[in-house]
């Protein structure tokens, strides 16, 4: 068991230094492999390559049409339109609320939070400038809207963390709707509460905004598709996936959400995608390293459940006292944290203890749309710490540092969303799911 956990604690440290885990992942389950006594060419082959694989077979289909989704929102300029219009709406005086706002929308409608993260910035820029608010609440802001409660709480969300857990639990993505509603309304509210207690500091400290090295281009007189058509792919998509069901009495494959979301963006804006192969392009390139990434973290997961050791160390998780979401919790936020991926850490724990916790759902009479709910939940918790590959793109995109920022994101995509798990385990303790 010691193997094991020098193997977590060499990959955790190796992602923290900026290393891929695309490399370091199978390294360090050599020596989980080695430690705990398998032959390493055979863990490596089999145990390792038969997680990545497994991964990647269910959900290469999500990530690759979802990217290109993002991107056809983002080339033809709807994904700026929606967000403008949105903005627009709640108005320059409750500028951090609206930015909030224009994330929201966008995620909850499919679009993955690394788009949303370029097509937000320049507005936020606009909208802080307008409101004369520091440019360092920028990260922080866009954090709250794209990284927390759409992507884990929001009961029906297309993002891939509020899917993975069906698998594991036969569940859908509107399982257990008020645990997911209580810890969305803590993530916003309290996430409001701070992003605006910060910008009040700032400003008593002097701290107001100030313009960007890099200029902008203007983007203001931008010929921008209508916001209303360009709602409608990112209703298309959360429609399908969650009235359809409804409606026709059976599942509906999130592959048919996304496809239609892909085909009515492309066909209300067909002439605003000239170069559409191009656009579908980058959108499957782009997904290739998102999903071997995570299958990297994957493979990792399956190495550890294999070795003798695995029985002892989870033993120790499931024997955390209390009831067994508490245990899912810690350890699916522990792996989070260790890989600096959302889903990649998801995926470890549910790998290496979905089974289990599925018995202990039925042994227990929990509902198993309270495990699917608390490990969305608690995937976006710890793993939004420094190393986050979201993390270190949004600083990057918004021209901050760690310093200037990363207390902001910290606390709502960290600190908040772990309060949020703990609401939504106590509402489930009181029987509501
Ligand atoms: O790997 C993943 O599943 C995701 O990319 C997340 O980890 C996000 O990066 C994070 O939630 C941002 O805070």
């Amino acid at each position: 068991m010691i193997g094991i956990i020098i193997g977590l604690a060499l990959l955790m440290f190796l992602a923290y230094k900026g290393m891929s885990i695309i490399w370091v992942a199978p390294v360090c389950a050599g020596l989980v492999a080695l430690t705990g006594g398998l032959d390493l060419v055979e863990a490596y082959r089999e145990a390792y390559m038969g997680g990545f694989v497994g991964f990647t077979k269910s959900w290469f289909p999500v990530f690759m049409l979802g990217a290109i989704f993002g991107k056809v929102m983002d080339d033809s300029g709807a994904a700026r339109s929606v967000a403008q219009w949105i903005t627009a709406k709640i108005g320059t005086n409750k500028a951090i609320f609206a930015v909030v706002m224009g994330c929201a929308v966008l995620t909850y409608g499919g679009v993955s939070l690394f788009v949303v993260v370029f097509a937000m910035y320049p507005l936020a820029l606009a909208l802080f400038r307008e409101a004369n608010i520091s440019r360092k609440m920028i990260p922080g802001t866009i954090a709250l809207g794209s990284f927390t409660f759409t992507m884990t709480a929001l009961p029906g969300t297309p993002q891939i963390q509020n899917l993975i857990p069906m698998e594991y639990y036969g569940t859908t993505p509107t399982a257990a709707p008020i645990m997911g509603m209580a810890g969305a309304a803590v993530m916003l509210g309290v996430g409001m509460l701070w992003l605006t207690r910060s910008e009040k500091k700032l400003r008593e400290a002097g701290d107001v905004f100030t313009e960007p090295k890099e200029k902008l281009a203007d983007s203001n007189g931008e010929d921008l598709p209508s916001p209303i058509l360009s709602l409608l792919p990112l209703l298309t998509v959360v429609v399908i996936l969650n009235v359809f069901p409804i409606i026709f009495n059976r599942e509906i494959d999130i592959i048919i959400a996304l496809l239609a979301g892909i085909i009515v963006g492309i066909a209300l804006n067909f002439n605003r995608l000239p170069e559409k192969v191009a656009t579908v392009n980058a959108g499957a390139s782009g997904s290739v390293l998102a999903i071997i990434n995570t299958s990297a973290a994957v493979g990792f997961g399956a190495v550890v459940r294999a070795v003798p050791g695995f029985e002892t160390l989870t033993d120790l998780v499931l024997g955390i006292p209390g009831n067994p979401l508490i245990s899912q919790a810690v350890s699916v936020n522990i792996l989070a944290g260790a890989t600096g991926s959302a889903s990649g850490g998801m995926g470890i724990a549910l790998a290496a203890l979905g089974d289990r916790y599925m018995e202990l759902a039925l042994a227990t009479g929990i509902d198993p749309a309270a495990f699917h709910r608390v490990a969305s939940l608690s995937s976006g918790g710890l793993d939004t710490l420094p190393h986050n590959g979201a993390v270190l793109t949004l600083l990057a995109v918004c021209a901050m540092t760690h310093k200037d920022s990363y207390k902001d994101i910290f606390m709502v995509g960290t600190v908040i969303p772990v309060l949020a798990v703990i609401t939504a385990i106590l509402l489930a303790t009181i029987g509501l799911v």
